[in-house]
């Protein structure tokens, strides 16, 4: 079954006979158009077509095999229009925004229904050439974490930390994947602290989260380091979380329940008397968005299955003194799992 096929079963599951697809990443998913911002797809029962303007004629033609259509608003409604007239259209209520919606309105004859996740749904189970996007995003962010780990020293500024870790992905050929962390020292209380004008000082442990972003795949990796000798509560704080880690990745595993997973990394940093700073999910998918299905999170129903990319990411924050994430990014593979994240971790 191929993905439209998929999405087009998801579509009849939802009661509706097209789908206006105005997320970029949607967009892109569906039709491998690099520019989904500037693009929108209308997928009948009959295909899908891909909406952009004159700016991308080449680059769409190029890039999609989708049939296009090359207008600007009002023409890409009105040619629309003429596809869908007296249909169920649904429309992603989660990403259209009210002015879209009006659009849609003033110029179809159609009955638009919201809809949640259809294409998120097929997006969940990644091919081999995502899988293989996936891998080369997380093996160039392996390389840059080795450059630039010598670095790591106290009277550096995390800046520039994140500097040399973006020019790194860059001169690799990656997007920067968002906003790099590093968080030193007390910041570290600060799940996502983005790199500041801190120095780092001797005894700091330093968590740096940062990944590239590949053919429109991310990569995604937490490690925290140790400049000099950290003290004695937070390499305890360290451990917990290794230990919280590696459990739960050890699980990942078709059929494994995301929310039980969650609850097995959270359980270890209970015994720790950690729990309560652990203040996010256990971890998420990662694709074309750094974060989507499936939910690694407390009470989630979501289950694995071969071909899902996640993190697995336990952290724990403690206010004003300093915290401990560690990351590996993972493959849900037939017969249990793969780490793709291959940077080593620290033993303290
Ligand atoms: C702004 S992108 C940050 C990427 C980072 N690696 C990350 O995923 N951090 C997690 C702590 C996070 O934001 N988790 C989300 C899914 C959550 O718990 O809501």
């Amino acid at each position: 079954m191929t993905s439209l096929d998929q999405l087009q079963a998801a579509m009849s599951g939802a009661d509706v006979e097209a789908l206006w697809v105005s997320n970029p990443a949607n967009v892109r998913a569906i039709t491998g158009f690099s520019s989904g911002a500037d693009g929108k797809v209308l997928v009948t029962a009959q295909g899908a077509t891909l909406y952009t303007d004159a700016r991308y004629t080449v680059q769409a033609r190029e890039e999609s095999r989708v049939p296009q259509h090359i207008a600007r608003p009002p023409e890409t409604y009105q040619d629309a229009a003429g596809r869908v007239r007296g249909q169920r259209v649904g429309f992603e209520a989660e990403h259209l925004t009210v002015a879209g919606l009006e659009a849609l309105q003033d110029h179809w004859d159609v009955t638009l229904v919201p809809t949640r996740g259809l294409v998120e749904g097929v997006r969940l189970i990644k091919s081999p050439q995502e899988v293989q996007a996936v891998r080369d995003a997380q093996a160039l962010a392996d390389r840059v974490f080795a450059e630039v780990r010598p670095m790591l020293r106290a009277g550096v500024r995390e800046l520039d930390v994140a500097l040399a870790l973006e020019t790194g992905l860059r001169r690799g050929g990656a997007e920067v994947g968002f906003d790099v962390i590093v968080a030193s020292g007390p910041r570290g209380a600060m799940p996502h602290g983005v790199a500041s004008e801190r120095v780092i000082e001797d005894g700091d442990l330093v968590t740096i989260d940062f990944g590239a972003r590949l053919r429109g795949y991310h990569s995604d990796m937490t490690r925290t380091v140790a400049v000099g000798t950290p003290s004695g509560e937070m390499r305890r704080v360290y451990n917990a979380v290794l230990e919280a880690e590696e459990a739960a990745v050890a699980a990942i595993r078709p059929g494994a329940k995301a929310g039980e997973l969650d609850a097995l990394a959270r359980g270890i940093l209970e015994r720790h008397g950690l729990a309560e700073y652990f203040a996010h999910s256990l971890g998420h998918g990662v694709g074309l968005n750094i974060h989507e299905g499936p939910s690694l999170r407390k009470g989630s129903e979501d289950v694995l299955e071969p071909g899902m990319v996640v993190t697995v990411e336990p952290g724990v924050y403690l206010p004003d003194v300093g915290g401990v994430r560690i990351e590996d990014l993972v493959l849900v593979t037939e017969d249990g799992h793969e780490v793709l994240s291959h940077t080593p971790k620290e033993r303290l």
